[in-house]
């Protein structure tokens, strides 16, 4: 058994981790952080939890995180680096959900985030967690910087056709749409249910700061100059992510083998779908699941590819992802504790 501490337990990606650990048969939860709920038992606050969690939160400065093996991040931008530096001199591995070590470039971090880097001797030590991507680094990772929500469904769905030279890395067009829980469960105006339901809107047209993460990532899988636009939109769902892709084709193919170029590049990914060609992947059929689905198109057999991607933001966008990057740190199967099937309806 692993001991396993959470930094950020009353967040809804801290209780996702809970739901997720809490059956994974290799972890032994021993800290859960709550700077304002110190002392309450977790499953008073998340009943879900009655019977599977019998911890209570502790308050971060209280919480003996160097006596874990692993200690999961699920906090604002800026708070795993200031914690990293002492747990990985204590052996203690981590894995950041937020976007500390996302971006290699100190100065992109500093202006997206507008937060002054201060642990940037490990930026370079920093594994992206993206297991279908990066599985082997991973395996040998201290540090985890663990993916954006947005930035795994542009990368799986891109990386392929970008890694054969098949279409225009610099006119690549993202638009994507997050269910209202990818806001954090912290108290805004616009994620209250009056403002956020029955109701639908774009926003960061002018720049997100998943277009930097994503556009660099990709840049590792082709030498042409990446260009991305990316708009997210709020839709009046709680969980899902769902985003329609669109690249140029430049090189003669046909549909099936687009298809088979994805199917062979996603043989050994437990968690991508790829779904047959001219589907209509739902988010609904990852609710609450680690899976990703995607399917191509090719409207009217013309030159552009639309790939749709789903998945759950807070499951394979966060604390899933996180889990599965778990697994392979600590020699389980990459599969442990993420076998659920979505939610229907
Ligand atoms: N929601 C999503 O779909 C996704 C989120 N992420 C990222 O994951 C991280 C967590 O997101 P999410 O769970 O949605 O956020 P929430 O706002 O729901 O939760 C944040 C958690 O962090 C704790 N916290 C806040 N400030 C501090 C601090 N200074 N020190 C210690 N703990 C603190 C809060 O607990 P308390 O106040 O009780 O201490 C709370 O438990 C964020 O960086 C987010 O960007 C990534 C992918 C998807
Ligand atoms: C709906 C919504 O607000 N989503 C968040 C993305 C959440 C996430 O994955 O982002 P980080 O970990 O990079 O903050 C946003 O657009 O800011």
């Amino acid at each position: 058994m692993i001991k396993v501490g959470i930094v950020g337990g009353t967040g809804y990606t801290g209780v996702e981790l809970l739901r997720l650990l809490a059956t994974h048969p290799g972890v032994e939860l021993t800290a859960i952080t709550s700077r304002k709920e110190d002392g309450l038992p977790v499953a008073d606050m998340f009943p879900s939890l009655r019977g599977r969690v019998h911890l209570a939160f502790s308050a971060p400065d209280k919480a003996d995180l160097t006596e874990c093996d692993v200690v999961f991040f699920a906090t604002p931008h800026g708070v795993a680096m200031a914690q990293a530096p002492a747990l990985l001199a204590a052996g203690v591995k981590v894995i950041d959900l937020a976007a500390d070590f996302r971006l290699k470039d100190r100065a992109s971090f500093e202006k997206w985030y507008k937060i002054e880097h201060s642990a940037p001797e490990l930026i370079e030590e920093a594994v992206y967690g993206l297991p279908e991507l990066n599985r082997e680094d991973i395996k040998q990772a201290r540090l985890i910087a663990n993916p954006g929500c947005y930035p795994t469904t542009m990368q799986l769905g891109f990386v392929p056709l970008l890694k054969a030279g098949l279409i225009d890395a610099g006119s690549l067009i993202a638009d994507a749409k997050s269910g209202v829980s990818g806001a954090g469960r912290k108290a805004e105006i616009g994620t209250l249910f009056s403002e956020s339901s029955d109701n639908f809107k774009a926003y960061g047209v002018a720049g997100h700061r998943h277009t930097p993460e994503t556009s660099a990532q990709l840049q590792r899988f082709t030498d042409d100059k990446v260009g991305l636009i990316f708009t997210p939109h709020l839709v009046p769902m709680i969980r899902g992510m769902h985003a329609t892709l669109y690249a140029r084709l430049t090189q003669e193919v046909d549909d099936a083998q687009l298809q088979a170029l994805f199917e062979e590049t996603y043989k050994d990914a437990p968690f991508v779908d790829v779904m047959p060609f001219g589907s209509h992947p739902e988010t609904r059929s990852t609710r609450g699941s680690n899976m990703l689905r995607l399917a191509l198109h090719r409207p009217g057999g013309g030159n552009t590819v639309v790939i749709l991607v789903v998945q759950d933001n807070l499951v394979k966008g966060a604390s899933g992802q996180a889990v599965q990057c778990m697994n392979l740190m600590f020699g389980f199967e990459e599969t442990t504790g993420l076998q659920q099937i979505a939610l229907l309806p």
